[in-house]
């Protein structure tokens, strides 16, 4: 081809993916405030209804993910995979290691530093076994979760069944499809690959989520943080919406006169991603949590089927 001709074709090119690119914009604009003023309806949907507008909603961001897996090769939004030399690797590796680790950790901190925080909480939701979640207001409309509960295991238990085995979650939790510990950067610390149930959070669609995840311990109590992560062997997977989970913190602490038993408070702090109203998803998220714990008790149940509770 001719050099001044290749180079008119491919600014077209670049001016025609912008253009797709501001109407993709535009669309998404149009399509959130569609939704936002379809909200109040909601509530007065049948369950067939709300299942259409949850696939309405899936379909909408399989799109946006499809856009993203399209963008042009200079666009600076593209996800760039970095091949090493093979001689740096194992130096980068452990390099590697202490980024995750220092991730891990600060999390946890950030995490309990909010949780701990003592203005702001508003009661969500209380349920009759004495299960409570506050919520508090964060930037743009978004909110932080607190559940607290007693739990009928101890929290050496828990941390078992929530930190080292957290791969077998979905055996015991309809709301997660799979988790794969994908690095173990340490006994403390992992890159986990989460990808929740199509069910799970009723109107939110399916979601992945790539996090580093961190556990400590200070005397009888357990600590486990967590927060998004990038893994370069794993970018955004096409036709998932990749949501962030974190800084996020579960603090486990035995009941003094019932060491077999802790109080557990779990903050849940995501960011669902995807083009939902967010008055829809502060709805969905304590729901959401309400659920794990329920589906954690029942877990609990088998482990000691003598006293269920
Ligand atoms: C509302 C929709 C989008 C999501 C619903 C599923 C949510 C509740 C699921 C998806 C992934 C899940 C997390 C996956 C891994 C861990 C690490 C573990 O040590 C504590 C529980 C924790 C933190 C899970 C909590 C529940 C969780 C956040």
């Amino acid at each position: 081809m001719e050099p001044l001709s290749w180079s008119l074709s491919f600014s077209g090119s670049i001016k025609a993916s912008r253009g797709l690119l501001v109407l993709a914009i535009m669309l998404r604009a149009v399509l959130k405030l569609c939704c936002g003023i379809t909200y109040p309806h909601l509530r007065s949907m049948t369950g067939l209804q709300r299942a259409a507008l949850a696939a309405f909603g899936q379909e909408i961001t399989h799109l946006q993910s499809r856009g993203r897996m399209a963008l042009p090769a200079w666009s600076s939004l593209r996800w760039t995979q970095k091949t090493e030399p093979a001689e740096q690797k194992s130096a980068a590796l452990a390099d590697e290691d202490v980024f995750y680790q220092r991730q891990g950790e600060a999390a946890l901190d950030e995490a309990l530093k909010i949780v701990e925080s003592e203005d702001g909480w508003k009661l969500e939701m209380s349920e009759e076994n004495g299960d409570v979640i506050y919520s508090k207001a964060l930037t743009g409309n978004r909110k932080v979760f607190r559940l607290e509960a007693e739990l009928n295991a101890s929290p050496e238990e828990l941390h078992d069944i929530l930190f080292f085995r957290v791969e077998e979650m979905h055996e015991w939790n309809p709301s997660i499809r799979r988790i794969r510990v994908l690095k173990h950067v340490s006994r403390d610390t992992v890159v986990t690959h989460e990808v929740s149930a199509e069910t799970a959070g009723n109107l939110i669609g399916q979601r992945d989520f790539l996090s580093v995840r961190h556990s400590s311990r200070s005397e009888s109590r357990v600590y486990l943080g967590g927060a998004a992560t990038r893994l370069e062997s794993l970018p955004p997977q096409h036709g998932f919406v990749r949501a962030e989970d974190g800084p996020t913190c579960i603090i486990l602490h035995p009941l003094q006169d019932r060491p077999d038993r802790s109080r557990f408070i779990w903050l849940l702090n995501m960011d669902v991603k995807g083009w939902l109203p967010q008055s829809l998803v502060n709805k969905a998220l304590p729901r959401a949590q309400a659920d794990f714990t329920k589906h954690l008790r029942r877990r609990l149940a088998t482990q000691h089927p003598e006293n269920k509770s």
